[in-house]
């Protein structure tokens, strides 16, 4: 590939890798498994919830007809019900029942009046209506909630809390999802050694370890594959260990230095590459492909490059795998303390800290952008979308900001 490639805007890039992933073949899992993940199929409600109408306030269950005369009414209490009991009795004209919130609506009843609004006689045989209301009036109805049958979550549905709190109440222990994204990482780089093998005259590999944690967190499983020695037959080597995986995420050698293997290793092993260079800062350097059903993507090598391109494209991809239509990094709309300044061509992601202020986000950039240092991404709490066409931007000017969800 000559070193002149166009740079590819980020939206094409995002794109062309989103169009390599689709979702994975879908399992069975534990309801607290699949938080995260998207139903592979529609789930149907096996039962009817409530099962019956029920109320939706401690008070009183009254035929509503009765409270068209001049108020108050005195009705003459015939029970009370409870969230778990059946009742007993009609509600007849004249009468009403105490009702706890959550327990079945007598028959005769058509409505609640909340406690607060009636008065109880003392010894309770009889209560004063103080207002009147319509048929329905704090009525759950049967069914409100689910119908025995129908659709109640539909393919593709993000599971969240409580869409996993309706499957339990259906009595499902299990949900069918796409499985989770098999992800290998792989450091390359001479200067690099382990954490817990510290070597005179190296780094310790920051990249993997971090780009685990953020699989993780974005749902995938990672697999941490070592370092590859920066030659062309080691990264090889270390990316044919690599096969079988959905995703083989690789940390620098990406640029045009000459120990830049990871690109040509990948074509060696038969990866169709789909673009390398993107129109980013920081970020540029980086590269997608594919063989077969794995797709690998390259990841610049400083550590605050690989996060950033995690975010931008990596977790993406990953939330595609995981079933979600919804891959696009959330976005929110803030304004910039301080100012900005830079030459146009490449979008920069600008590392800040945002916090909200007489009703609007506003995003404080930190005070080191060297993507070399990863004290550029440490508290940084969204990225600021700084356009490619744009060279300024000054305090107060409307930005677009990325939450993150790097912190704790
Ligand atoms: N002539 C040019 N040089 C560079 C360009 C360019 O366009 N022309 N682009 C720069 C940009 S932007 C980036 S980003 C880097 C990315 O280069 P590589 O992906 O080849 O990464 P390396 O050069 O191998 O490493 C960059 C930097 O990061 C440190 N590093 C690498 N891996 C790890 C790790 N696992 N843990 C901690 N730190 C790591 C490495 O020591 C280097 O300091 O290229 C620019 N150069
Ligand atoms: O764009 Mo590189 O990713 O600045 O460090």
């Amino acid at each position: 590939m000559k070193e002149d490639t166009p740079l590819l805007p980020v939206e094409d890039a995002r794109a062309r890798t989103l169009a390599l992933v689709s979702p994975l073949p879908p399992e069975w899992v534990r309801l607290e498994e699949a938080l995260g993940r998207a139903l592979a199929e529609d789930v149907r409600a096996q039962r009817t919830l409530p099962p019956w109408d029920n109320s939706a306030m401690d008070g009183f269950a009254v035929r509503s007809a009765d409270l068209s005369a001049p108020l108050p009414v005195r009705l003459q209490v015939k029970e009370t019900i409870y969230a778990g009991q059946t009742p007993r009795q009609e509600v007849q004209p004249g009468t009403c029942a105490r009702i706890m919130t959550g327990a079945p609506l007598p028959s005769g009843a058509d409505a609640v009046v909340m406690r607060e609004r009636t008065r109880l006689a003392p010894g309770g045989d009889t209560v004063e209506i103080l207002e009147a209301v319509g048929p329905g009036h704090f009525v759950r109805p049967r069914g409100e909630d689910a119908r025995e049958g129908e659709v109640l979550l539909p393919r593709g549905t993000p599971l969240g809390i409580p869409e996993l709190g309706l499957l339990v109440g259906q009595g499902m222990l299990t949900a069918p999802v796409p499985r989770r994204p098999r992800v290998a990482i792989l450091s390359t780089g001479d200067e690099l050694c382990r954490a817990d093998a510290p070597a005179e005259g190296r780094i310790v590999d920051a990249n993997a370890p971090a780009l685990s944690l953020a699989v993780l967190r974005a749902g995938g499983v990672p697999s941490v594959l070592g370092i590859a020695r920066d030659t062309l037959e080691d990264v090889y080597q270390h990316l044919v260990a690599a096969g079988g995986f959905d995703l083989v995420l690789t940390s620098a050698g990406m640029s045009v230095g000459e120990h830049d293997f990871v690109r040509e290793a990948m074509g060696k092993l038969g990866v169709e590459q789909d673009f390398w260079r993107v129109a980013i800062k920081p970020g540029k350097p980086l590269a997608v492909g594919r063989k077969g059903s794995t797709v690998y993507i390259g990841l610049p090598g400083n550590p605050t490059s690989s996060l950033v391109t995690f975010e931008l494209f990596v977790r993406p991809a990953l939330r595609r795998m995981l079933g979600h239509s919804d891959v696009e990094p959330p976005r929110v709309s803030g304004r910039l303390t301080g100012e900005l300044k830079k030459p146009e061509g490449l979008a920069h992601y600008v590392r800040v800290t945002a916090t909200w202020q007489e009703g609007e986000l506003w995003a404080r950039p930190l005070s080191t952008q060297t993507s070399g240092a990863l004290r550029s991404a440490a508290s940084a709490t969204h990225l600021l979308h700084f356009p490619r066409s744009s060279s300024r931007l000054a305090t107060g000017d409307k930005v677009e900001l990325l939450p993150l969800s790097w912190g704790a």
